[in-house]
């Protein structure tokens, strides 16, 4: 089949490189030398060096008016761009039937008095006629790029979405399950980077093993009170895009997320820990949003409460903990 990729960052690459083993892909870049880069030299070096291009895999640019052209020519499109720019993308799409699916992992920051809203809900506003979806899950860039075993789950309330990203990135390396809890799988996805902020506080301080173990458990259940109340089936967050995810992103170093915690348990600001990244961690950008849906709906996030004071400078590092351990006894659950 024909795939477009519309985002040329470290994810959207690797599953291009993924897909350009069995498929045609184009992997389309808003920087124009960027895209001459990526074909001149078959790597991406700014964004997943060391990964060799399969043949199969060309480079595009060009501005706004040549994405719905490329996604008129393939089978499926997906945009890879941080959350940021999803609503710019999708408006792009709208005039097109799809199938169409997202990658992005958050909530929009939010604007004035309304709340940051979620993929699918951005998707409502600017392009309802759209079949679309999100591929989520827990999937390091480098290595779905290198081929070591992966599972992910593909997200849609349209059957021809799932399928279409099966068809698609399914492989012998890569799982593709399909969910039609779309909320869920979102929230999921959004959430577990706020809480992996935390655990990378946690062990850059090293506050201990059973820290980080309170942490992530305690953070799914935030994650699974949220989902609830904002209509998502609570068994999702035991799957790929709630406990996977979050054990993944919490625990493992690859993690963009994790490293802020961590640079800011050294002392870093949070610009120096942005700075150093050269990515996105999106966690940082959608803490605020998580927690102000959650106060909008009477659901208690303590922990995500704690980023969000860390990240506005509210709290220090050895604050936040103080605050998470200093609240009421309550019950669990
Ligand atoms: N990396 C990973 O392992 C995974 C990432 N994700 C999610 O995928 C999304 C993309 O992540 P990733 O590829 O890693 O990010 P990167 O930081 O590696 O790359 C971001 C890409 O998006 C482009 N971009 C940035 N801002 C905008 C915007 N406002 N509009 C359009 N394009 C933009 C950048 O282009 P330019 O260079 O021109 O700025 C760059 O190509 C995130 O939501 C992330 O949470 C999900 C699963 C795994
Ligand atoms: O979403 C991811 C893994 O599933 C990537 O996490 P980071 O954005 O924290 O690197």
């Amino acid at each position: 089949m024909k795939i477009a990729v519309f985002g040329a960052g470290a994810w959207g690459t690797a599953l291009a490189v993924s897909a350009a083993r069995r498929h045609e892909v184009t992997l389309w870049a808003r920087d124009p030398a960027q895209a001459a880069a990526i074909d001149r030299e078959r790597e991406n070096r700014r964004y997943l060096p060391g990964i060799a291009l399969p043949p199969a895999l060309a480079a595009a640019t060009g501005g706004a008016h040549v994405i719905p052209r490329l996604a008129g020519g393939s089978d499926l499109s997906i945009v890879a761009t941080p959350m940021a720019g999803l609503r710019e993308m999708l408006t792009h799409l709208r005039q097109h039937p799809g199938p169409v699916a997202w990658l992005c992992k958050g909530f929009e920051a939010p604007v004035g008095d309304a709340d940051g809203l979620l993929g699918h809900e951005v998707k409502a506003q600017v392009a309802p006629g759209l079949q679309a979806g999100i591929l989520s899950g827990p999937s390091f860039a480098l290595e779905v790029a290198r081929g070591q075993p992966t599972a992910l789950v593909a997200a849609s309330d349209s059957a021809v979405v799932r399928d279409a990203l099966v068809a698609a990135f399914h492989s012998p390396q890569l799982r593709v399950y399909g969910n039609d809890d779309v909320a869920g799988v979102e929230i999921g996805g959004a959430v577990k980077n706020v809480l992996a902020i935390a655990t990378g506080l946690c062990d850059g301080l090293a506050l201990g093993l059973n820290a980080r173990a309170a942490l992530i458990t305690r953070g799914l259940a935030e994650m699974t009170r949220l989902g609830v109340a904002l209509g998502a089936r609570p068994e999702t967050f035991m799957g790929l895009s709630g406990l996977g995810d979050l054990v993944l992103t919490a625990t493992g170093d690859l993690s963009r997320n994790r490293r802020v915690g961590l640079l800011l348990a050294q002392g870093a600001t949070l610009q120096q820990a942005v700075d150093s990244l050269g990515h996105v961690a999106e966690g940082v950008y959608c803490a605020r949003a998580v927690v102000r849906r959650a106060r909008h709906l009477a659901v208690e996030m303590p922990i995500a409460r704690a980023v969000v004071a860390l990240l506005d400078g509210e709290l220090a590092p050895s604050g936040a903990v103080a605050a998470l351990m200093g609240r009421d006894p309550v019950a669990e659950g």
